[in-house]
């Protein structure tokens, strides 16, 4: 895929939203409430997703290799905390996200709700499945699927929700705009 100067700019803008996101946080004992969901999944809406991928990996890598913008810091030990998986799952949720916007012509509430929902699936999916083995099998402690859950998931499920009702109302108003002074 070429890329203009552009592009490059706008990955690089929401890699930086979604580092932000990790900044405006409520820190709780292991996964903090953030707003990175936010801001990975408006990436897939205004960039598409190919370039909201992009945008996920440069943050993933600029995190991993030292600069602290991930919720809990950075460094290439972050793969081992955990709450890595939600990181892996941002880049699937503005994928996700992302290709919808690429297909669909028209941008209605509903088929857009339920599509930031699949992709909050996947950050869930993700998230919690990787907080379970890090927990598990590399801090050697107690843990349990219904543990995984109630740590990883209960807590922050409802804001979450909330937040894809609040993008998917903002998509389907500027979306259009940008689309006819093809900016998008
Ligand atoms: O370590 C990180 O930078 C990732 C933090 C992930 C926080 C997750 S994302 C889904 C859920 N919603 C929140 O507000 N917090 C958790």
């Amino acid at each position: 895929m070429n890329l203009s100067v552009r592009d490059m700019i706008l990955i690089s803008l929401f890699a930086a939203l979604t580092g932000i996101g990790a900044f405006i946080k409520i820190p709780t004992p292991i996964v903090p409430f953030t707003l990175q969901f936010l801001f990975c999944t408006y990436a897939g809406m205004f960039l598409g997703a190919k370039k909201a991928l992009y945008s996920q990996f440069l943050y993933l890598f600029i995190g991993l290799i030292g600069i602290p913008i991930f919720a809990n810091g950075g460094g290439p030990a972050y793969v081992l905390q955990p709450t890595f998986g939600y990181l892996i799952g941002f880049a699937s949720c503005s994928y996700i996200v992302g290709k919808f916007v690429d297909k669909n012509k028209e941008i209605k509430f509903w088929p857009t709700f339920g599509i930031i929902l699949l992709g909050l699936g996947a950050v869930y999916i993700f998230g919690v499945a990787y907080l379970y083995m890090v927990v598990k099998f590399y801090l050697d402690k107690e843990m349990t699927i219904v543990t995984a859950l109630t740590v990883g998931f209960l807590p922050y499920i409802t804001l979450d929700v909330i937040q894809s009702v609040i993008i998917a109302l903002s998509a389907i108003k500027i979306i259009p705009i940008l689309r006819r002074n093809s900016y998008i």
